[in-house]
Parts: structure tokens; sequence; C-alpha cells
């Protein structure tokens, strides 16, 4: 396996369910497209420390896009009998994508969290960084990044509610155009008896923004 199928692989819990990335990525036009941008920008793609920056730039894409050949559904198959009701919330979940219109960085948090559905069934927590690892390694914006994450565990968990919120700072904010580093954007999805009851959704909140 190649370290791209790997990084892929990683994504599904050690199981590979995407086709070779030769298949699904066409690295060659990548890499001629980033030579193309080096020359039409005014650089040099021939010299000494660009040579070799079209076909690193191809591998970057390939692992920084690796979630476009991933089922997400493949991610959420182990769930355990728990018997536990309520609230399961996992804060400071790192999140790193790229923006569909710059194609730049966002960087922050998600804080996912849901209370089990009658039958109880909870899932492994390392699950919930893995949807994030999936859905955030696409093109993306944070709205859709959210709300995949949230209607994703919906289907996949029956849970009886689910919130996702999200906290990032977008480098297409703070690197070029109005350039304010540091501003948030705060998302959130939320689903089932966490967006019917006020009181659960508040509760829920309140220990996502606790710090
Ligand atoms: N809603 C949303 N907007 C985003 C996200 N990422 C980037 N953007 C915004 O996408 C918008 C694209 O706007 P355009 O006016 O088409 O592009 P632009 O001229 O480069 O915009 P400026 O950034 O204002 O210079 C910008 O306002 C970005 O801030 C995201 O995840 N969600
Ligand atoms: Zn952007």
């Amino acid at each position: 396996m190649d370290s791209l199928d790997y990084i892929a692989a990683r994504l599904v819990n050690g199981r590979l369910t995407g086709r070779p990335v030769e298949d699904t990525m066409d690295l060659g036009r990548i890499e001629k497209a980033v030579r193309e941008i080096l020359v039409a920008v005014g650089e040099d793609p021939d010299r000494d420390g660009l040579q070799q920056t079209p076909a690193r730039v191809a591998r970057a894409y390939a692992e920084l896009f690796a979630g476009l050949r991933v089922d997400p559904a493949t991610v959420l198959t182990t769930t355990f009998e728990a018997n536990h009701e309520e609230l399961v919330l996992v804060r400071d979940i790192d999140v790193m994508s790229l923006c569909e219109h710059h194609l730049l960085p966002f960087r922050g948090s998600a804080h996912i969290g849901y209370i089990p559905g009658p039958d109880g069934r909870i899932t492994g927590l390392s699950k919930l960084a893995r949807l994030v690892e999936v859905f955030a390694r696409r093109p993306q914006v944070q709205e859709r990044l959210t709300s995949q994450i949230a209607d994703l565990l919906m289907e996949r968990l029956a849970p009886r509610g689910v919130i996702v919120v999200l906290e990032c700072e977008h480098m297409c904010m703070a690197m070029r155009g109005i350039q304010k580093s540091g501003a948030k954007t705060i998302t959130s999805a939320v689903r089932g008896t966490l967006q019917r009851d006020a009181k659960s959704r508040a509760e829920a909140m309140a220990l996502i923004l606790h710090r």
C-alpha cells in the first residue's frame, strides 16, 4: 500500500474502502497545473528549489483531499451497547480543512455531542474524530462540514439528538482579502431532541463552551 492509500485507510480505521489513489485522483494533472501556476506567477519552475514542487503539491493534495475517496458511512460501523441514554460529548477535536472558495486552510476545533437512542447504543469516541477527518479532507465550507457530521451521526447511530459546533479561523480572511486574523467563525448543527428541547440544548452548549 503506498503512503497516500495508507492515509485514506487510516481514516476508515485500517480498512481501505476507496479505490487506489491513481484511479481516483489524477496526480499528473495536478502536477501540470501547479507547474502552470508557477509559470503564471512569474516563477521559474525549473529552478533548483521548485523542480520537485509540482509533484510535492500533488501528493499534498491527495492527502488533503483524501476524504473524497472514503465513504463516511464506513467510519461508524462499530457501535456498542451501553444502556447510556444521556449526553456523550467530545470537545476540542482538532479540525483542519481547505475552504472551497480559495483552497486556503481553515482550522479550529469541533465539539460533537449526542444523546443515544432508545436502544442505548454508543459509538467509539475516536469515530467522532474520524468523521471530522473524512469530511474535513475535502474542499469545504464550514457550514456544510458542520451539518454533514451531524447528519451522518443521525443516520448511522439513530441517536435521540446530535449537536455539532465548530469554531475555526479561515486563512482566506487572515492572509489575504480583508486580512483579519484571529476572527473565529462559529457554526452549529443541532438535530433531534437537542433541536426541539431548549433546555437540553442549553445544557449541551454550556458543556461545549465551558473552559
Ligand atoms: N460561509 C462561508 N464563507 C466562506 C467560508 N470560507 C470562505 N468563505 C468566504 O467565501 C467568500 C467568497 O467570496 P467572493 O466575494 O466570491 O470571493 P473574494 O472576492 O475572494 O472575497 P473576499 O474574501 O471578501 O476578498 C468570502 O467572503 C470568504 O470569506 C466558509 O467556510 N463559509
Ligand atoms: Zn476561502
